[in-house]
């Protein structure tokens, strides 16, 4: 499985830029290159997610972390995310340095808006992130940390009830063809 997954990454594209995505402002500090779809193996790394925040990230493996393009800036991000072949949830998103946790490696991490029975290490996920909600932060405690992320999750959950970000969420990326995407592969239509 793990070779399998191997061979197909990285496997990041970019997308059509949608009516309503003119959020991309160098004036502004605010990331161009939206939407961003990445797909690529869940990992372990530290469980501090579950253990100290409650809220559990999904990592990408370093592969994809190494083979991000460099118009995706550090920060947290919202939009839709997929485990193996199961249903499309919305999803928050760090990518960064987890500077509250001063963390050497580069990590992108997913929290999913969903309550799943059981850990999904080993599985495919994918995302397509959408909008970019703000800079990643140090935080003068844990409680502050949580408070920012809980944030988040409220202000994504709302977002991407509009429309715009709606429609993502059936995009072909998500679609599974014989257990694969079929569309896109590394970046080529098939
Ligand atoms: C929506 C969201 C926002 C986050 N914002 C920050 C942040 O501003 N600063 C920070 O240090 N870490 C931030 N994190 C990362 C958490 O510190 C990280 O998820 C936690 O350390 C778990 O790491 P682990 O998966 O390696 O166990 C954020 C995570 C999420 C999901
Ligand atoms: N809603 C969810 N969003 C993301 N991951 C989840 C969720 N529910 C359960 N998980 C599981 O929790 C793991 C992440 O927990 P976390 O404490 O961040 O550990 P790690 O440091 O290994 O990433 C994921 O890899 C996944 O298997
Ligand atoms: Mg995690």
């Amino acid at each position: 499985m793990n070779c399998v997954f191997r061979n197909a990454l990285p496997f990041v594209t970019m997308g059509r830029v949608v009516k309503g995505f003119g959020r991309g402002s160098k004036e502004l500090g605010i990331p161009t290159g939206l939407p961003f779809f990445i797909v690529g193996q869940v990992i372990k790394q530290f469980r501090r997610g579950q253990r100290e925040l409650g809220l559990p990230t999904a990592n990408f493996s370093e592969d994809v972390v190494e083979h991000l393009p460099k118009e995706l800036d550090c920060g947290i991000y919202c939009g839709w995310a997929k485990v193996d072949s199961g249903p499309v949830y919305k999803m928050v998103m760090s990518i960064g340095w987890n500077p509250y946790y001063k963390n050497t490696k580069k990590s992108i991490e997913t929290h999913i808006l969903h309550e799943f029975k059981k850990d999904f290490y080993g599985s495919m996920l994918k995302v397509a992130i959408l909008a970019y909600l703000r800079p990643e932060k140090n935080f003068s405690s844990l409680e502050e940390l949580i408070t920012a992320i809980k944030s988040d999750i409220q202000a994504a959950d709302k977002l991407l009830e509009q429309p715009e970000y709606q429609i993502f969420k059936d995009n072909s990326f998500f679609q599974d063809k014989n257990g694969q995407n079929n569309k896109y592969i590394n970046g080529h239509k098939t």
